[in-house]
């Protein structure tokens, strides 16, 4: 299996490793390093660094036959498929929200006006700016490790990132806020891992599906990625997502899955546009894409243009 080197990469290689292995796999754990990971010292903004810097180097490693599987950040990976390379399986995916971590334990309602927030996240980035807060937004990059001591150096006054990163490293109780969705939609995928080998190793592919495959995760993860499809690039679009399998009652008061989705995206200005969709969990890439083209009526910024 291939892995980044970072903490957090390594931390959630070890974990789907160690469910292979419980079912008889023998696993090795290669490291690669990504071009994503060495840009980091030269602080390049995430938006500029390029489209699938951290997952292109274990792809070329999995079409190379060095390694056998890799596992990524789903949300950190292109929309656009691989010849060669499958999805074999998407596991139960961690809490999709992002947290803050800030100084002197403050929630982001309690951080005065002019106080500096670090992220190199966009979508982030907008949505703070919309919270109307007052609150100066600053670009950082670096692992989480690095971020979160950008914090207790007092260097910045807060950062948002991922829980599931976080908690992948043991480090959730660092949190001070848990953002709610609505304030805050975590980027599409954001939590869910993905485990992908070569097309060619069918046995292997099945072996992966049975033992690490989550159905829902799936399913939301799908919708959440179709409005991507539509409207952006991972990383460098202003664009969140996040969708949920809810029950419902159907006209007969029998209870059906739902599949329950929100979007934002940005305007030209810099404004957000925001939109929710319900539907049949079977039709998730559909849901999402109708409603990536209802932002776009909404006056969403369409695929290709530069982030604000
Ligand atoms: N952008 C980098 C990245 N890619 C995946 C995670 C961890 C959380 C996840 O798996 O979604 C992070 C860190 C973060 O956004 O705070």
């Amino acid at each position: 299996m291939g892995t980044r080197a970072s903490l957090l990469a390594k931390t959630q290689t070890r974990t789907v490793a160690d469910a292979l292995i419980a079912q008889g796999a023998t696993v090795e754990i290669v490291e690669i390093s990504t071009s994503g990971d060495l840009s980091q010292a030269a602080n390049t903004p995430i938006a500029q660094t390029g489209i699938g810097v951290f997952t292109s180097a274990l792809r070329e490693a999995l079409l190379e036959d060095r390694i056998d599987v890799a596992v990524h950040s789903y949300k950190d990976l292109p929309t656009a498929g691989l010849p060669g390379i499958v999805l074999a399986a998407v596991p139960e995916r961690a809490d999709p929200r992002d947290v803050l971590v800030a100084r002197d334990q403050m929630v982001l309602g309690q951080l005065p006006p002019g106080a500096v927030v670090g992220t190199g996240s966009p979508r982030r980035e907008a949505q703070l700016r919309a919270l109307g807060l007052g609150l100066e937004v600053v670009g950082i990059r670096g692992n989480v490790e690095t971020r979160i001591r950008k914090v207790t150096e007092g260097e910045v006054d807060g950062v948002i990132l991922a829980r599931a990163g976080l908690a992948r490293i043991g480090r959730a109780g660092e949190a001070t806020e848990v953002l709610d969705p609505l304030q805050m939609l975590p980027a599409p995928a954001q939590g869910a891992l993905a485990v992908e080998c070569r097309v060619a190793d069918t046995e292997l592919e099945t072996f992966l599906a049975a033992t690490l495959h989550d159905e829902s995760t799936a399913a939301a993860v799908t919708a959440e990625r179709a409005v991507l499809k539509e409207l952006g690039s991972p990383c460098a679009a202003a664009i969140g997502a996040l969708a949920d399998i809810v029950e419902d009652l159907d006209d007969d008061g029998r209870i059906v899955e739902r599949l329950s989705l929100r979007a934002f995206a940005t305007t030209a200005d810099g404004a957000l546009v925001r939109n929710s969709a319900t539907g049949e969990t079977k039709d998730a890439e559909q849901i999402g894409r109708s409603l990536a083209a209802e932002l776009l009526v909404d006056g969403a910024q369409p695929r290709g243009a530069e982030g604000a």
